[in-house]
């Protein structure tokens, strides 16, 4: 599942509380055996995978082994044969063309309809692969990154500067003007200009003229956008650069604060956040336009990705770690045989109770504070289901085994655990670009928290995938059930 919450305001109640726990909780030792997953004894265990549609996207993926001679050209062919029928969706539909101009709609390609989803899907696969083969090998090392490092460089100072808010929404302005309006030096903001103008972003219409360009122009009225770039240049960057040293001081450890960013902030992610509490809000901005749309949004998607219908009347659905209970709120409304408790720090309780009052379920849904490394209540035993989002990607094989022993002893026979997070993808299940992404979370949960995202084979040898479906909020998280069979 994606390592971030997606929720903003969330992010802001409550996930500002969630890893200065994590300095809080006893620190076990660290242990170089293998970890052991939870494992109720005389029970078998069976997941169920709900969702990803990776495995029905194109299988563009693995051409590291084709030595034809036509590899070129077959590519050159995939991506025609994918931009035709992209062009036919957009003249059948009388969508406005994907363009660079700064009247360019902002996401062209509409992702609900399956084969324009998976054109797309071969396009980018297809065009990455075309141009890596024409770079080659040794050039693309040589320019390892080049690029990219400088333009994440230029694209934070031309936002600090407020540059493209600066910039007319239609029209131009002169580099001595957005300069003087800005405080940008008249030298350097050409430069830091022309960087970004050759990746898209801004245009140069005419010399010492700048208008906004489709990428640009994002940046000039939403703040989340400029959080991406805050967020990759002022936290993602640092903590990379301490990866090295992160392996070499704490390999293998399961603590939180044995990580990158620890070592590049000296101190724990949110604990740094604390301190910083701007930093907080801008990453919250950075979460909900990474998860790709609101809580609401979200929470809604997760009501409709699992068949809760089918869960018997009156039926008892236990949040654990639900924050304010954004996605208990969510499933309530629309399943209004449902029963929920939201387990979460007591701090969490007022604006819980406050949502559920003003989503009419509050008859339905509880708020119990609880730490989920402790025994369940006693009156959630044999509950219906544990729902657990964005909890256990944050943490280590030991911290999860931790949280799920205490769920496990609670369940019944017919109780499952229903997990969303994303499933990492076998190795060539997926298109490389799409698995490079899923493999960044999982380095980015690994810097950050020690935590990772995974396979789902982790957490206990009796565990079997059976199925795949749904599509909750991103098209990489996963609904997992898990069952006791007793
Ligand atoms: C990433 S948020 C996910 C919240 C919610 N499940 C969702 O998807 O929106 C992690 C949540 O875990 C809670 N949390 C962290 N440590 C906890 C603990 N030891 N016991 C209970 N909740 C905890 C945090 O307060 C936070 O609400």
């Amino acid at each position: 599942m994606t390592c971030w919450s997606g929720m903003h305001s969330l992010v802001l109640d409550c996930m500002d509380r969630y890893l200065p726990r994590q300095r809080h909780q006893p620190t076990p030792s660290i242990s170089s055996q293998p970890t052991h997953h939870v494992r109720p004894d005389a029970c078998h265990c069976q997941a169920i995978l709900f969702h990803q549609n990776l495995n029905t996207m194109v299988a563009t993926s693995d051409i590291s082994a084709d030595t034809s001679a036509s590899l070129l050209t077959t590519l050159a062919d995939e991506i025609s044969s994918s931009a035709t029928l992209l062009s036919s969706h957009f003249e059948s539909r009388r969508l406005p063309w994907p363009s660079f101009s700064a009247d360019g709609p902002r996401q062209p390609i509409c992702e609900d309809n399956e084969e324009v989803s998976r054109a797309r899907i071969a396009l980018i696969e297809a065009t990455r692969s075309l141009h890596a083969l024409a770079v080659g090998p040794v050039e693309t090392t040589k320019h390892f990154c080049f690029n990219e490092i400088y333009l994440l460089g230029a694209m934070q100072v031309l936002c600090h500067f407020e540059i493209p808010q600066n910039v007319p929404l239609q029209g131009t302005i002169t580099f001595h003007h957005l300069a003087s309006k800005t405080g940008l030096s008249e030298a350097l903001l050409p430069r830091f200009l022309r960087m970004a103008i050759a990746n898209f972003y801004f245009a140069e219409p005419e010399p010492g003229l700048v208008a906004h360009s489709a990428w640009s122009k994002p940046l000039a009225t939403d703040e989340k956008m400029r959080a991406c770039i805050w967020f990759r240049h002022a936290e993602m960057l640092p903590a990379v650069s301490k990866l090295v040293d992160m392996v070499k001081r704490y390999p293998d450890s399961p603590e939180p604060q044995d990580t990158a960013f620890s070592l590049a902030f000296g101190d724990v992610f949110f604990g740094y956040k604390e301190r910083h509490p701007e930093n907080m809000v801008k990453f919250g901005q950075f979460v909900d336009a990474f998860s790709g749309g609101s809580s609401a949004d979200s929470a809604e998607s997760i009501a409709r990705a699992y068949p809760w219908e089918t869960l018997p009347n009156r039926a008892l659905v236990v949040d654990v770690g639900g924050g304010i209970g954004h996605i208990s709120a969510a499933i309530a409304q629309a399943h209004p045989h449902l029963r929920f408790q939201v387990q979460d720090f007591e701090d969490l309780r007022g604006a819980a109770e406050e949502l559920m009052e003003s989503k009419g379920v509050k008859d339905r849904v509880e708020f119990v504070s609880h730490n989920f490394f402790d025994p369940q209540p006693e009156p959630v035993r044999g509950a219906a289901v544990y729902f657990m989002r964005n909890i256990l990607h944050n943490w280590s094989d030991l911290y999860c085994q931790r949280i799920l022993k205490p769920i496990a002893n609670s369940m019944g026979p017919e109780s499952r655990i229903v997990n969303c997070d994303i499933v990492l993808p076998e190795p060539n299940s997926v298109p490389k670009a799409q698995d490079a992404v899923t493999r960044a979370l999982d380095l980015t949960m690994l810097s950050m928290f020690n935590a990772k995202e995974r396979s789902f084979d982790y957490a206990d040898s009796r565990l079997e995938i059976t199925d795949v479906v749904g599509k909750p909020r991103m098209r990489m998280d996963s609904l997992v059930e898990v069952r006791l069979l007793c």
